[in-house]
């Protein structure tokens, strides 16, 4: 079979970066993605405000709704602290295979966890199948049109709690509209825009951060 570009990805990481290193699985992706094929990693510069946002929050408990190839899990887990969990759901099965490997390769799978299948199946679970009480911080990659039907998902299970902060990527491009119109005007919501570009690329983006007020 023909290799997808998730896994030339991940083939230019196995041979490039040093194992076990984040950062280099980290600046190695970007290398590639920047170089040589564009794929939908937040990168770069959106990811230094993603660091930035992870390092004042200290999270123990966080999901991740879309792990495509695991760029964002091993950038996120690089920071955390040991006791910190990292659930990251995805839908597609070709994605979720390179992303296993790719969080193995980095070496941060002790603290990163894959759930393969739809969000809105998972997220009714993550109680009672995955030992959440709340979550400290979600970060919102998937469809963008999910964003705004799972983030009442995560209401309605009771999975948010006073100061959770959600963050999503891509609210201009390719934007989710529907979410912004509803978390802005959510007055149980503390919402700051963070102004950015799409990954390697000059077209303007932005990610959103929503604080939950409870
Ligand atoms: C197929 N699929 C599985 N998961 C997803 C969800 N992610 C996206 O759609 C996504 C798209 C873009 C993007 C695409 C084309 C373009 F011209 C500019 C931007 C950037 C991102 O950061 C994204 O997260 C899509
Ligand atoms: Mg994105």
């Amino acid at each position: 079979m023909a290799q997808s570009k998730e896994e030339r990805i991940l083939n230019f990481v196995l041979q490039n970066a040093v194992k076990g290193d984040p950062q280099s699985v980290v600046d190695t992706i970007d290398k590639y993605c920047s170089q040589k094929e564009w794929a939908m990693n937040v990168g770069d510069e959106k990811g230094l405000i993603l660091d930035k946002i992870l390092e004042e929050t200290k999270p123990s408990v966080l999901l991740e709704l879309g792990t495509y190839c695991g760029y964002s899990a091993v950038r996120i887990a690089r920071l955390l602290k040991p006791s910190a969990r990292l659930l990251t759901i995805e839908f597609n099965p070709d994605f979720a295979a390179v992303a296993k490997q790719m969080i193995e390769f980095a070496g941060v799978q002790d603290k990163v966890k894959i759930l393969e299948g739809p969000s809105e199946t998972i997220i009714p679970q993550l109680k009672k199948k995955h030992e959440v009480d709340t979550l400290d911080f979600v970060f919102l990659d998937h469809w963008k049109d999910r964003y705004l039907p799972d983030t009442m998902l995560l209401l309605e299970h009771g999975l948010l709690r006073k100061g959770s902060v959600i963050l999503a990527d891509n609210v201009i491009c390719p934007g989710a509209p529907e979410f912004i119109k509803y978390i802005r005007n959510n007055n149980s919501f503390e919402c700051t825009n963070y102004p950015s570009h799409v990954e390697y690329m000059k077209v303007k983006d932005a990610m959103e951060k929503a604080v939950f007020l409870g």
